[in-house]
């Protein structure tokens, strides 16, 4: 590395769901991207192959590695994604999930510090926040999480405001509500094994490869008993860690922000538009609550639009399901091949 070498972005998990839709948009806007992705749920498929992407297949745990990334790459800023996700597992597995989602994290913090590398976009989310007090949800509302999963995301919130305390780091916490969709060109889409979201679920079962959905509880406070979410188009969400970049080399501030829709759909409700848009009957069964859902999750999210000026563009679940519809019908089946 050299006065000359370009700047670029370390993103960890970039070759998950949300990252890759993320590099694809951040590419486009000529940014110089480092990929760290362990692969264990990502997808090297998902990544274009471009000069401007280099990628490592590691894990953020991994210190020699990350020093070898800061060592060859001028890194201004890092998106950190990489994270188990799944809500449910995580209240079976919390050891699974404190070790991965803010042990290994810890050492890329501490690479960055000692790199002087102090501008992170982390990948939080409205588990954070547990059981509503209010709806729709701002930032300033409690956090109380209710699954290990949320409660990994929360500590590590917690400890990247200490850093930024105590050294400077500045950051953007962008919690997402329920990413979903596919890119608008059906070029890349979710693909998890195992898949455990709820609308390429039910998108399988609409094609006959997955049974009946099983409908985690229908006795919910809520207007049919079935839990509410937010659910937000995964390129809205690739825009704004755009805008989030943007909003760190120019304010040079720290913030959290919500990126939701503002509009709530029970599972019932989710189950219908998928029924509308792919024209096919849907099976379900009602079975137990999952533990780790909370009730209602719903997005306030004008503080990301006055300071970031982000706004959702695909506001109907709808288009955001027809999306995904495209991606399971296109040429891959909704599936990369390695
Ligand atoms: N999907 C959602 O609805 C949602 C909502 C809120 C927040 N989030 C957060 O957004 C981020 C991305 O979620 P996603 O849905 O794209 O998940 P994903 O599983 O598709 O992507 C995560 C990526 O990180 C990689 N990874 C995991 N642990 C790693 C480690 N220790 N080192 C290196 N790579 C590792 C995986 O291989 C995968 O490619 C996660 O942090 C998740 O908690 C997701
Ligand atoms: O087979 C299923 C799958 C899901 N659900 C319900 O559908 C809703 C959405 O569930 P899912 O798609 O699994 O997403 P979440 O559990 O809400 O979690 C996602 O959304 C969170 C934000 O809400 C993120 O933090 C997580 O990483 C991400 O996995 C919930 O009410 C579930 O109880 C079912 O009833 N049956």
């Amino acid at each position: 590395m050299n006065n000359k070498t370009p700047t670029s972005i370390l993103i960890t998990g970039g070759a998950g769901y949300i990252g890759s839709h993320t590099c694809r948009i951040l590419s486009k806007k000529g940014l110089n991207l480092v990929v760290l992705d362990n692969l264990e749920y990502g997808h090297r498929d998902a990544l274009e192959v471009s000069e401007n992407l280099h990628f490592y297949q590691g894990s953020v745990g991994n210190e020699s590695l990350l020093k070898k990334i800061f060592i060859n790459h001028k890194i201004e800023a890092v998106v950190h994604f990489a994270a188990y996700t799944y809500v449910g597992e995580s209240v079976a597995q919390p050891e699974k999930y404190y070790e991965n989602n803010i042990l290994q994290p810890m050492t890329l913090l501490r690479v960055m510090k000692s790199f002087g590398c102090v501008n992170i976009i982390f990948s939080s989310t409205c588990a954070t926040y547990g059981n509503p007090h209010y709806l729709p949800l701002d930032e300033n509302h409690p956090q109380h999480p209710v699954s290990p999963y949320g409660k990994s995301k929360y500590f590590l919130e917690q400890i990247i405001r200490d850093y930024s305390k105590a050294y400077g780091f500045r950051y953007v916490f962008l919690r997402y509500f329920n990413a979903s969709g596919a890119a608008m060109d059906g070029s890349i889409g979710e693909d998890h094994d195992p898949e455990t979201h709820l609308i390429p679920l039910l998108l399988k079962t609409a094609k006959g490869e997955s049974g009946p959905l099983k409908i985690f509880g229908n006795d919910y406070e809520t207007p049919d008993g079935t839990c509410l979410r937010d659910y937000i188009h995964v390129e809205d969400l690739a825009e704004a860690h755009f805008l989030a970049l943007s909003y760190l080399q120019q304010r040079k501030a720290s913030n959290a922000f919500n990126l939701g829709t503002g509009k709530g759909y029970s599972v019932m409700e989710v189950i219908h538009e998928v029924e509308n848009v792919t024209n096919r009957k849907v099976p379900f069964e009602i079975v137990p609550r999952r533990e780790g859902d909370a009730t209602s999750l719903v997005a306030q999210a004008s503080l990301a639009k006055s300071q970031l000026g982000w706004e959702a563009k695909h506001k109907s679940l709808y288009s955001i399901v027809e999306s995904a519809w495209k991606w399971e019908n296109g040429p891959s089946n909704g599936k990369y091949n390695n």
